[in-house]
């Protein structure tokens, strides 16, 4: 096997088109630290566990479609605690921070961190840093143990507050290195995980043996995952509660259009660049006459366009639903109303209101043409769907990143995301994270299936859907 790499990328490759995608190691810039056995052996839980230890070399492949001649392609290290600990206990002071939107699950991600390292490794310095990434230099900390976390999971939010913007990373790596921090836990989405990897970057150039470890956030989905798009996380945490949370909007959209003549629900969803939220939900849902994504472009007047679809499915069924991700459509919005170009603190482009834009020029269509009363209630559940607590099964997922995030710190590995790739948890180097933002592929199954359960129309003339065809790779279906 041959090793090649430099800060970002630690690449071995091996026969047969084996490639493993590795992640930092502390000795990479540290030589000689020493090693310590893993305190889990002596766990009275854990003893149960037949093997307590990953194989040092087990890799998880992100290629799981294969034909007999096929290279084994790309792995991840495998997730999960070592024989060999690069920490001893009472050596530990690790801090955990929440960066960007809320998300169900933070504080179960929360929580887990802290009893993880609490029960599994004898860690009892553990900080909180307050209002996100410029908290570090900003604020005062807060103690975390497993009594203060002990009922958070049951909440929404996140009890350490977060933030968007004040990522200055020197500041930042002052207050690790003044603090004498040397596990760093990050929570976010493709913003915090770009800015998690600067950190690791100054911590290393500086020789600081701190270990920074990153758990994705993201409700929209936008960090490059498995629903639809390449490979790399399954899916991120807090997804499923959020889809299910949208259900009660659709649905509430749905009877309100049902018991009305020709009523039409409007029902936005959070996604400000992919409307992964939108097209689950749908799919979930099989109430919704049409899905509205920023991937997918479409028109409002002529033949093919939103307004003659309305009226079709208006004749045929006397009611419709269209959810509408916030980011579909700001195209259409930046031509009829002023385009404000606005950022927020960290750079993401500030989004029209869609929903209540799309609403008006459906009435004031339908009131033009004098041809159908029509009855729109549009809802706007943005917020709902990601201020509440994640369900069981985002609970139990929460956890099991959390517990990655701790086994891998505590083994030396630095510069690492957490993820389930394939069903197994992995550790995922930062740069593979952050090379780009997940979107809904249209020329995918999944997009097909939405089109397919709504019968809505695809917008897409024959020769826009050939460009596409070309422009964006086909990737590993799911399902
Ligand atoms: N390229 C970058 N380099 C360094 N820091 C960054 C970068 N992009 C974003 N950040 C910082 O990361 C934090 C969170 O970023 P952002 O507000 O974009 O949210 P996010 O993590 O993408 O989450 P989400 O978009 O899901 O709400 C902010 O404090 C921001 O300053
Ligand atoms: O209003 P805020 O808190 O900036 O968050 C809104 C944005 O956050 C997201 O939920 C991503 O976290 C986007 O879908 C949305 O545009
Ligand atoms: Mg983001």
């Amino acid at each position: 096997m041959g090793h090649s790499g430099n800060l970002q990328l630690k690449v071995v490759n091996g026969d047969a088109g084996y490639v493993l995608e590795d992640v930092p190691h502390l000795t990479d810039y540290i030589p000689d630290l020493p090693t310590y056995p893993n305190p889990l052996q002596f766990n009275a839980a854990y003893s149960v566990v037949k093997q307590y230890f990953v194989n040092v070399d087990d890799t998880v492949s992100q290629k799981i479609v294969v034909h007999k001649d096929s290279p084994r392609g790309t792995h991840f290290r495998r997730a999960g605690p070592r024989q060999k600990v690069y920490f001893v206990s009472d050596e530990v002071h690790a801090c955990i921070v929440t960066c960007g939107g809320l998300c169900p699950g933070l504080n179960t991600v929360i929580r887990e961190i802290v009893c993880g390292l609490y029960h599994m490794y004898g860690v009892s310095k553990i900080l909180g840093i307050d209002g996100g990434y410029r908290g570090f230099y900003s604020k005062n900390t807060i103690n975390l143990t497993p009594k203060v976390v002990n009922d958070i999971h049951k909440r929404g939010g996140t009890i350490l507050g977060t933030s968007r913007g004040g990522h200055d990373t020197s500041k930042i790596v002052d207050s690790i290195q003044d603090r004498g921090i040397n596990q760093v836990y990050i929570i976010g989405g493709d913003g915090t995980q770009k800015g998690a990897a600067v950190i690791y970057e100054e911590i290393r150039q500086r020789g600081l043996k701190v270990a920074v470890a990153g758990i994705p956030k993201t409700i929209d989905n936008d960090i490059p995952v498995h629903i639809s798009g390449p490979a790399v996380i399954d899916k991120s945490f807090g997804f499923d509660t959020a889809v299910e949370e949208a259900q009660r909007a659709i649905n509430a959209a749905h009877v309100e259009a049902e018991s009305i003549e020709n009523g039409i629900g409007v029902v936005k969803l959070m996604g400000r660049y992919c409307g992964f939220i939108a097209m689950y939900a749908t799919l979930g849902s099989r109430d919704v006459d049409c899905c509205l994504i920023p991937e997918s472009p479409f028109y409002l007047e002529g033949e093919g366009g939103l307004y003659e679809f309305i009226e079709k499915r208006l004749k045929e069924n006397g009611h419709m639903v269209i959810v509408i991700a916030e980011g579909a459509g700001q195209d259409l919005l930046a031509e009829s109303l002023q385009s404000m170009n606005q950022q927020d603190a960290s750079g993401n482009k500030l989004l029209q209101d869609v929903g209540l834009w799309i609403s008006h020029k459906i009435k004031d269509h339908f009131a033009r043409l004098h041809k159908m009363a029509i009855n729109l209630k549009y809802i706007d559940p943005t917020y709902m769907i990601r201020a509440i607590p994640s369900n069981a099964s985002d609970n139990v997922y929460c956890t099991l990143l959390a517990q990655s995030a701790v086994h891998g710190a505590v083994a030396g590995y630095t510069g690492f995301t957490v993820g389930p790739v394939n069903g197994r948890h992995a550790y995922i180097p930062f740069n593979r994270i952050n090379e780009r933002q997940n979107q809904v592929v249209i020329t995918d199954r999944m997009w097909a299936r939405v089109l397919s359960s709504t019968n809505q129309p695809s917008f897409l003339s024959a020769n826009e859907l050939a460009k596409f065809k070309r422009e964006k790779p086909s990737c590993p279906v799911v399902g």
